[in-house]
């Protein structure tokens, strides 16, 4: 890097006219990360030997996955006309469930890349995003990517961009992230477009805090916009939320590694260390501000991302419990949209109920609990938020079954989405028939060119958060796409289903679902516990009911499991042996009613895993 790049890389020092802040938004895959690797290594911050592919992608899921979960911040030198501008990159999610995060990062940048796939055109999240970044009143530069594909259309797709935001087919940037074509035309466009940012450099410092990681060496790492004066190290600053004071320890910028610097001033973007352990200080939304001088005024902050999707989260090994609540704790702070209370069950013991933005987020942060905590855990089938009136008009809002009211109903509420779907016109007919089949109204069909069409449908969501998506991906070939934003809620026929074993209920097991599908699912679990149950010494009927009226049933028949069977001689020590044996396996028992049930065929019910028959072991 020449020193005049290493000197715009000197935060506090650099005149906020030579800043951009940017952000990339597109649809899932469209290539954001591998046009930020393209970024990385042309403005000479990373080098060749060093690169990696999707470099900003830190967890491993991300990775695997290939995608992008958290948004990153970095900071490069980009020479334009002679003068040397830092540029502050977000990196930002594309998947619908993250689209918080997208919004998050949005308000921290000036303008947006709006990065499209050359060979697809416009899909869902591309809508969803661009509007994101329009009401947040960004710069929009249209970007077409993967040129360098056989099946790229470019003049098509540019139409259909113009066409969307305005201006001229002409006006649309046309690259590769792969091979690195037109991505410096594409950064002299930052500069010359994005404004800069604008702020008071004499007033008391204000900075918004877009992000805050828990590291488990450096404590809590917080991520922030400046938008008024200036922060230096050693300074002591203020939480405006909670009036917390805490000493800077240290103040830098990730360039892509975190580098301290001299300080923060105006129109910057980096990250904080105060030595704070508890996640709960450094709140996403919140203003730092000078605990001295402090501002008078906090900034607008984020409306915290409300859980569409609730589960319980059970450790598998009991003892587990503190690890769990620990791991939640620290999953919080990386993840404003997370929330968790503890919650007990009687077949899966002490666990947490939380909340989710939708499924994809529900199964990245099961994930991360079992990889970087080394936890194992059982989720119980996702609910949604249910308004339950009983017929003394009495309105309890429900996010687990076992909460449901157990008298008369007079209504239940069930929140809606309004759900868009792109795809090309010939799958029209088979996305009606599934959106239908999910009791879904249609809305509304545009036509976004001759072969694409938006189809608008109002869905209830727990119809969607189940296997919706899969449904439509897999009826589509894989090109439809799908966005949905909530749209209030209604009224709906909705049933409690419980799970009885010799008529004790099984409160994992319960279900809120449509009066038409009660009996399906009734069918389903009581068929599934059959074969996973082993069984018992006196038949145990296995049922399905609304109320107290029963929908399905099976039974495990009695069999005596006489472990004694297997010593025809007299040898006491082995028959003690196989008795302890016998007695370490009970432990691990739950009891319903009088039912002794191992924790393993709960589990494997809640999973649907119905292979597992180890009836007879
Ligand atoms: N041929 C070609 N492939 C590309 C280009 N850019 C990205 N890809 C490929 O497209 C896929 C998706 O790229 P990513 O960069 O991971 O996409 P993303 O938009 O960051 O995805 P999310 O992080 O999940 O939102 C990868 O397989 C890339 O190798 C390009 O310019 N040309």
């Amino acid at each position: 890097m020449s020193p005049r790049a290493q000197a715009a890389l000197e935060p506090a020092a650099t005149d906020p006219a030579r800043i951009r802040n940017f952000c990339i938004i597109a649809h899932i895959d469209h290539g954001k990360s591998t046009l930020a690797d393209r970024m990385l290594q042309l403005t000479g911050i990373v080098q060749e030997r060093d690169m990696r592919a999707q470099y900003l992608d830190r967890m491993d899921i991300e990775r695997e996955r290939g995608i992008t979960i958290k948004s990153q911040a970095v900071r490069m030198p980009w020479e334009h006309s002679g003068d040397t501008y830092a540029l502050n990159m977000i990196d930002t999610p594309g998947h619908v469930d993250f689209t918080y995060e997208v919004s998050r990062s949005l308000a921290a940048c000036e303008g947006a890349i709006l990065l499209v796939d050359a060979a697809q055109g416009i899909e869902a999240q591309t809508l969803a995003n661009l509007y994101l970044a329009l009401e947040n009143d960004l710069e929009i530069i249209p970007v077409l990517n993967k040129i360098d594909l056989p099946a790229a259309d470019p003049e098509k797709y540019a139409a259909e961009l113009a066409n969307l935001i305005g201006g001229s087919p002409d006006d649309v940037l046309r690259v590769s992230g792969k091979t690195g074509m037109g991505v410096d035309a594409l950064l002299d466009r930052v500069v010359e477009r994005i404004p800069a940012p604008k702020g008071d450099a004499s007033a008391p410092a204000r900075a918004m805090i877009f992000d805050s990681v828990y590291d488990a060496y450096r404590g809590v790492v917080t991520y922030v916009r400046m938008v008024d004066g200036k922060l230096s190290p050693r300074q002591r600053i203020q939480m405006m939320s909670t009036r917390a004071t805490h000493e800077l320890l240290e103040i830098g910028v990730s360039s892509p590694e975190p580098t301290p610097t001299k300080g923060l001033g105006v129109g910057e973007v980096g990250y904080l260390i105060t030595g704070v352990k508890d996640v709960r200080q450094s709140k996403v939304g919140d203003t730092v501000t000078d605990a001295v001088k402090p501002a008078t005024e906090a900034l607008a902050g984020y409306t915290d991302p409300k859980p569409m999707v609730f589960s319980g989260l059970y450790p598998i090994d009991a003892s587990d419990y503190p690890e769990l609540r620990e791991a939640l704790d620290k999953l919080k702070l990386s993840d404003a949209a997370l929330n968790y209370e503890p919650e007990t069950s009687v077949a899966l013991g002490f666990g947490f109920r939380c909340g989710f933005l939708g499924l994809l987020h529900l199964e990245i942060v099961t994930e991360r609990l079992e990889r970087e905590f080394g936890l194992d855990i059982i989720t119980t089938a996702p609910s949604v938020v249910y308004e339950v009136t009983t017929e003394d008009k009495k309105t309890v809002t429900v996010t687990n079954p076992s909460e449901f009211p157990s008298g008369k109903i007079d209504s239940v509420r069930e929140p809606m989405v309004r759900a868009a779907i792109l795809a090309p016109k010939d799958y029209v007919g088979t996305i009606m028939e599934l959106c239908q089949s999910r009791r879904g109204t249609l809305i509304g069909m545009d036509y976004l060119s001759e072969d694409r069409v938006e189809i608008k449908y109002v869905v209830p969501l727990g119809e969607i958060v189940f296997d919706f998506f899969d449904q439509l991906k897999s009826r589509t070939q894989g090109y439809a796409s799908l966005d949905y934003e909530p749209a209030g809620d209604q009224e709906a026929d909705l049933v409690k289903v419980d799970i009885l074993l010799q008529g004790e209920q099984v409160d994992a097991f319960s279900a809120i679902v449509h009066r038409d599908k009660a009996y399906a699912y009734g069918v389903l679990m009581t068929g599934r516990l059959r074969e996973l149950i082993p069984r018992q010494q006196f038949e145990v009927p296995v049922q399905a009911a609304i109320g107290a009226r029963i929908i399905a049933r099976e039974s495990i028949r009695a069999m005596r499991k006489d472990v004694l069977a297997k010593c025809y001689g007299g040898d006491i020590t082995r028959k003690r042996k196989l008795l302890e044996k016998q007695k370490e396996g009970k432990k691990r028992m739950k009891m319903v009613g009088r039912v002794e049930v191992p924790q393993e065929a709960f589990i494997a019910a809640l999973s649907g895993d119905t292979e597992r028959k180890d009836k007879d072991k």
